[in-house]
């Protein structure tokens, strides 16, 4: 054999040496290939039942927590939903029953029960809402003024505080309110639901008095009531720490996220924790506008819960009866006598809002120049005048409350019989709301407003809203024609109104708040 025959074969063996190799390699690649897919499924397939399985226990923490004992059989609950047009959307629905009677909350702490007992049984959206609720799911509540939306979203609040059962100083909670006066009544609702529980602080913060003494309630507070200006001046300042924050509620959330208040609310959200917060938006009205803007703020599988029908569409309350005269815009305020000598019965509360702070300064002095008593709440008064007048209006020393929208939305003041409405308000959400203020917690009442062609661009919307509640739309409006016009994501409602027009407007926000 020559050498270059020598070299040739030893080539050919090194190339067959490397098909081998070169194929062992390729088994070798596909024995892992084969054993990672088969792990890989295995994987999967466990998953997939921890999965299940975690689902099942959930549904049972569900049922422990409001229904353990099924004292409600599936009939009644039909029935419930069917009368009360609950609507419950998103998230895993299924299997969760409402809770129609108290005594079905046996797992709730007995002091918050004992304190609930007062009423005869939960409201509908206390019913439908609170099963997610004390499951630690984020909810969109949206059902009629007046329907007991504050213990819907207070009471798994507290719960869930005493629960932890520590004495954990920081704060939990956080309630966010658009006017000082509803962040107080909220405040004064929780202090009484949770009169008895040990170790529960409740601080309301809002702006028009000293900080001193809400620095100081802070530091011993698991639950802040707020409104946005003051909460975010004692964020910057050091006072206020949201980190812990855990459960946060927008009240009258269309109103918050209204873009007067975005910014804000943003800046505040960004504040609290991003592990496991629960979010909760309750209100009356759910304008299209700010629906992104909300979803944004809730983890993705969040229920919404509307109750008496589609509330997409604007509903008022219908034991309110809404009475709509188109008149003269000049003819308004002598008109406002003759309402007053109809229905000024000396006993009734009587509600008057006004759209500017002028213009209700002004109606003001001249009802009491004919003899009235009356009290007045706006955003030119100092906060003590304000807390002053409401308060006179309350316990009834005066029976007349002459308004801005500073009052439109959640004040509960008993016993208001009429709402009138001098000058119409910027929206119709702020309509449905200003009326709110009677028919409250399944009573009627009487809404008596003053139509004018200034305001003829809400007409559309107006007739609407009688229909939706079965009122007579009178042919004067229907005259201005039906069209609505598109509302517009800005600032406007009750502290654009309530402002004055030479501060600029964010100053003007954290003024009013
Ligand atoms: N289960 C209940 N039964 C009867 N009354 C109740 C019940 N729960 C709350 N209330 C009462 O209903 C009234 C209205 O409650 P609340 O102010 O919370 O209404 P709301 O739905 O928040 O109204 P708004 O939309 O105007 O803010 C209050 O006086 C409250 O004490």
């Amino acid at each position: 054999m020559t050498q270059e025959e020598i070299i040739d074969k030893k080539r050919k063996v090194d190339d067959n040496l490397d098909k081998k190799e070169k194929k062992k390699l390729k088994k070798d690649k596909k024995d892992k290939k084969d054993k990672k897919d088969k792990k890989d499924k295995k994987d999967k397939k466990e998953k997939k039942e921890k999965k299940e399985k975690k689902s099942e226990n959930e549904e049972e923490t569900v049922n422990a927590t409001s229904n353990e004992t099924p004292v409600v059989d599936a009939g009644e609950i039909e029935k419930f939903l069917k009368e009360n047009e609950v609507i419950i959307e998103g998230g895993k629905t299924l299997n969760i029953n409402p809770i129609i009677n108290f005594n079905e909350l046996t797992k709730l702490n007995k002091t918050i029960l004992k304190e609930l007992n007062k009423y005869p049984k939960p409201t509908p959206i206390q019913s439908a809402s609170w099963p997610y609720l004390l499951k630690g799911k984020d909810v969109i509540g949206i059902a009629e003024t007046g329907s007991g939306k504050t213990v819907a979203f207070g009471v798994p609040a507290l719960n869930k505080l005493t629960q932890e059962n520590s004495d954990n100083k920081n704060i939990k909670v956080l309630i966010i309110s658009p006017t000082r006066e509803l962040a107080m009544q909220i405040y004064d609702n929780l202090n009484t639901l949770s009169a008895n529980c040990d170790k529960i602080n409740v601080c309301c913060l809002y702006g028009g008095v000293p900080k001193d003494n809400q620095r100081r309630e802070l530091k011993k507070s698991q639950i802040v009531v707020a409104t946005p200006g003051r909460l975010i001046d004692l964020i910057e300042e050091g006072s206020c720490n949201l980190n812990n924050v855990d459960y946060l509620v927008l009240d009258e959330a269309d109103r918050m996220l209204e873009k007067g208040f975005e910014e804000d609310i943003k800046k505040i959200i960004s504040e609290t924790s991003k592990i496991n917060r629960q979010t909760l938006m309750f209100t009356a009205t759910w304008p299209k506008e700010v629906r992104d803007l909300a979803n944004s703020f809730m983890q993705k599988d969040f229920i919404k819960i509307s109750i008496g029908g589609n509330r997409d569409e604007l509903t008022a309350n219908k034991r309110i009866k809404q009475i709509v005269e188109v008149v003269d815009n000049f003819k308004k305020e002598k008109k406002l006598l003759d309402l007053l000598r109809k229905y000024d019965n000396s006993e009734d509360k009587i509600l008057i809002f006004a759209l500017y702070k002028k213009e209700a300064s002004r109606v003001e002095r001249n009802l009491k120049y004919s003899g009235y008593k009356v009290a007045a709440i706006h955003g030119d008064l100092s906060q003590q005048q304000r807390t002053q007048a409401l308060n006179e209006f309350k316990s009834g020393k005066s029976n007349l409350l002459l308004a801005t929208d500073v009052a439109a939305r959640g004040l509960d003041i008993p016993n208001v019989k009429v709402v009138i409405n001098l000058t119409f308000p910027l929206t119709v959400e702020d309509y449905v709301h200003r009326i709110g203020r009677t028919g409250r917690a399944g009573k009627t009442g009487i809404a008596h407003t003053l139509f004018t062609e200034q305001e003829k661009h809400l007409a559309g919307a107006l007739v609407n809203v009688l229909n939706g509640a079965n009122q007579p739309v009178p042919e004067d409006l229907i005259k201005f024609g039906t069209h609505t016009k598109k509302k517009e994501h800005s600032a406007y409602g009750a502290f654009y109104k309530d402002i004055d027009m030479n501060k600029n407007q964010k100053r003007s926000l954290l003024i009013n708040s």
